[in-house]
């Protein structure tokens, strides 16, 4: 027949089963058993005598055969040996016929594995050995933050670099490792953690130590690099032949159009790891970005991927979706979560719990101070908020409001600097941020001096002040990780530990890539005298290890809740001594409560894609929430609790035995292949179960809590890991 021009001629029927699962659109034509094989069938034909005739005598094959020995002891007690290759395999990959070793992971490794991670090990060795899915060999490790995928993938370079399953050669010569730059020193710093300075020899890239160095000297074997630096070097590595290629943090390259990810594209190496703590399912076009990119082609190109899977899948969960629409998005989906769960792998951090320390988590709503209140009513009468909530104004004017709100919470006297700025500054005229500054001025005391800020003035402060001190006085040997968005906010928090004397580091998104990992490990080491690390976690906390610290205070709240997970995941992790305590410091009945409720409510987790990259300006308000966020509550001990429709007086609230409700989560590739993912956000049903205490409460057993009860109405407490005792 002839089909839009075509001649086409029916070679045989698709089953309604295959056409559903979408199995035979795939390579070959088959399930994702089929496309092993049909990647089989693509080698070419080669004499089969023609290797094993390269050994010209009999003992020149037993000779080389002999020395096919394992580099360790495989039945040693405790030794963790890699799968063997199957035939088919073998028949593939096995150059001059040599016979099958077992690859044992080096037992000086072994020795440190968690249980996770010598199964991640295995995964990440037959995927990139292409034992999983033939002919294919990348991988995506997207465990959760803080699960070592570091350790694993140097435990999976140095075992390729000196072993193999063929004769024992080595699989590997040169590794090449992308990260962000703040953690390529962290990089080295880990192979020298796990295996000293004499078995590897790796080279990081920085200003004094370019990619020809490396290029020149035969000792290196692993190359650590940033993704800038990679960009301005890349004329350099593409001349390089590089056998495995590891993307840390590689969440990044979800756009395969971005420079960074074209580049990596370009390079002509075949085994391909991406790592990232970030869930990859939640975006079905991303997902296939991060997919192509480990292994290109295997979902076929973009159009073909969107009509066979993303439509039918996305189709599929709209509520309009007819019976048999959400059959077909379903089978598609289940048939995606198959094929590529060969080589993607997610564990979440319940698998090391139980090697951590408890971790107490507190939210503390603070009694803001009475300057506070008279300049949040000042701000919320203005002619830009009232102009805002007509829906009068520019898309955009909304975020100054909110801005101002926000800055007045963390401390008047930002709020002050920036009229001061902006009164000076030539646009002040037809500036709609006059609306509404007009007459704050004359709420602050007429000498008023921001330099001279003082803590009561702010609520928040002064229950930091407090808190910093008693964990001084209670803990002297603990450290404390403090945190902010806002480089003017770190400034005063900088300012409030030099005040009280004490030692603190900082580390913001001005601070020196190459000063970064010097930063840190000076606060971590036990030799320190630092009590504070001061940290801008949006400029730079992804991937920072903090364990130094054992107390984390988020000093403001972000509307992503990704950025203060990311930032508590820094001190909660392994190679931490002590029991973690995290405070949440928000304003009570204030702004900073709304964008709590909203990192908690169904509306905030159904957006809560655990990414960095979303941020406020993503988020539409609708003329009623702008009026829910520009409310100021001042007789309520804790909005949010009003909320949560729990019954208790905030006396003896040890959490409510109502059952869990099943959390939404966003993920596109359905709910049948996740298990919950600790990195989301509480929900208001979770937060339901936590402690909840007023401030009047009188009998609080917390020492830390108790100290600052003066100034907070509320708190919400969770302790995880309990049983490990404090
Ligand atoms: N088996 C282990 N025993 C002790 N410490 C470990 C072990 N595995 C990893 N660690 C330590 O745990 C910390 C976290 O590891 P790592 O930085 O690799 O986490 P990650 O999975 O990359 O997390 P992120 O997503 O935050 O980057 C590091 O300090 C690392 O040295
Ligand atoms: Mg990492």
């Amino acid at each position: 027949m002839t089909l839009g021009g075509k001649e086409v001629e029916v070679m045989g029927i698709i089953s309604p089963d295959d056409f559903n699962s979408g199995r035979c659109f795939q390579l070959g034509g088959g399930s994702s058993a089929a496309l092993r094989s049909s990647q089989a069938v693509k080698k070419c034909f080669s004499n089969p005598f023609k290797s094993v005739c390269k050994l010209s005598s009999k003992e020149n094959r037993q000779k080389s055969f002999q020395n096919c020995k394992p580099r360790h002891d495989p039945y040693a007690p405790n030794s963790l040996v890699m799968p063997q290759p199957d035939n088919n395999h073998q028949w593939m990959f096995s150059k001059n016929c040599f016979p099958v070793v077992d690859v044992v992971i080096d037992p000086h490794l072994v020795f440190h594995l968690r249980p996770h991670q010598k199964e991640g090990i295995i995964f990440l060795y037959e995927c990139v050995m292409g034992m999983r899915v033939n002919g294919r060999c990348g991988a995506i490790l997207a465990d959760e933050m803080g699960l070592g995928k570091t350790l694993q993938c140097i435990s999976l370079i140095w075992t390729l670099q000196c072993q193999g399953p063929y004769g024992g050669k080595p699989v590997i010569k040169k590794t090449l490792i992308v990260s962000p730059g703040s953690l390529v020193n962290n990089w080295r710093k880990e192979f020298q953690k796990w295996l000293g300075i004499e078995r590897i020899k790796i080279f990081t890239v920085d200003q004094d130590h370019k990619v020809e160095e490396f290029t020149k000297s035969p000792f290196y074997s692993v190359l650590i690099i940033s993704y800038e630096m990679l960009l301005r070097s890349l004329d350099q590595i593409k001349n390089i032949k590089f056998d495995l290629l590891i993307c840390d943090e590689g969440h990044r390259l979800k756009n395969s159009t971005i420079k960074t990810a074209t580049a990596l594209i370009s390079l002509a190496c075949e085994k391909r790891i991406i790592l990232t703590g970030t869930p990859v399912q939640n975006d079905l076009q991303e997902f296939f970005a991060l997919i192509d990119f480990v292994n290109p082609g295997i979902l076929g190109s973009l159009p073909s991927y969107r009509k066979i899977y993303e439509e039918p899948i996305i189709k599929s969960r709209q509520p309009s979706a007819s019976e048999e629409e959400k059959e077909l998005g379903e089978r598609r989906a289940a048939e995606l979560t198959c094929l590529t769960g060969l080589f993607v792998l997610r564990r979440t951090q319940e698998v090391i719990n139980k090697y951590l320390p408890p971790k107490i988590e507190n939210v503390v709503f603070c009694r803001p101070g009475a300057l506070q209140i008279e300049l949040y009513r000042k701000l919320l009468n203005s002619q830009a908020v009232r102009f805002c909530l007509q829906g009068l104004l520019e898309n955009s004017s909304h975020l100054i409001c909110i801005g101002a709100l926000k800055k007045l919470c963390n401390h008047p006297c930002l709020l002050f600097s920036s009229v001061k700025e902006k009164e000076c500054s030539s646009t002040w005229d037809e500036n709609e941020e006059r609306n509404l500054y007009e007459g704050l001025m004359n709420v602050f005391p007429a000498d008023y001096n921001p330099v001279m800020f003082t803590e009561e003035e702010s609520g928040k402060l002064q229950v930091l002040s407090k808190l910093l001190a008693v964990i001084h006085e209670l803990c002297p040997d603990e450290k404390v990780v403090l945190v902010s968005n806002y480089t003017q906010t770190l400034n005063i928090l900088q300012e409030v530990c030099k005040r009280h004397g004490y030692a603190y580091k900082r580390l913001d998104g001005q601070t020196q890539i190459s000063q970064r990992q010097q930063i840190v490990d000076g606060f971590n080491s036990k030799y320190s005298t630092d009590f504070i690390f001061l940290l801008s976690s949006k400029a730079g906390g992804v991937g920072l290890n903090l364990i130094g610290g054992s107390h984390l205070i988020l000093y403001d709240i972000d509307w992503n809740p990704a950025t203060d997970i990311q930032a508590m995941s820094r001190v909660w992790r392994d190679g931490q001594k002590h029991p973690v305590h995290i405070y949440r410091l928000l304003t009570t009945g204030t702004i900073e409560e709304k964008i709590y409720q909203r990192q908690i409510s169904k509306q905030g987790l159904s957006g809560a894609v655990v990414d960095l990259t979303k941020t406020c300006d993503h988020i539409q308000f609708s003329v009623e929430e702008l009026k829910n966020l520009f409310t100021l509550h001042e007789s309520s001990h804790c909005v949010t609790h009003d909320l949560l429709d729990c019954e208790c007086t905030g006396e003896n609230h040890t959490g409510d035995s109502l059952e869990k409700f099943p959390v939404f989560r966003n993920c596109q590739l359905g709910t049948h292949q996740q298990k919950s993912d600790s990195l989301k956000p509480v929900s208001m049903s979770q937060l339901k179960q936590w402690k909840h205490f007023s401030g009047d409460h009188l009998n609080l057993t917390d020492p830390f809590l108790e100290r600052i009860r003066e100034n907070v109405s509320f708190f919400f407490q969770n302790i995880t890991n309990q049983t490990t005792a404090i």
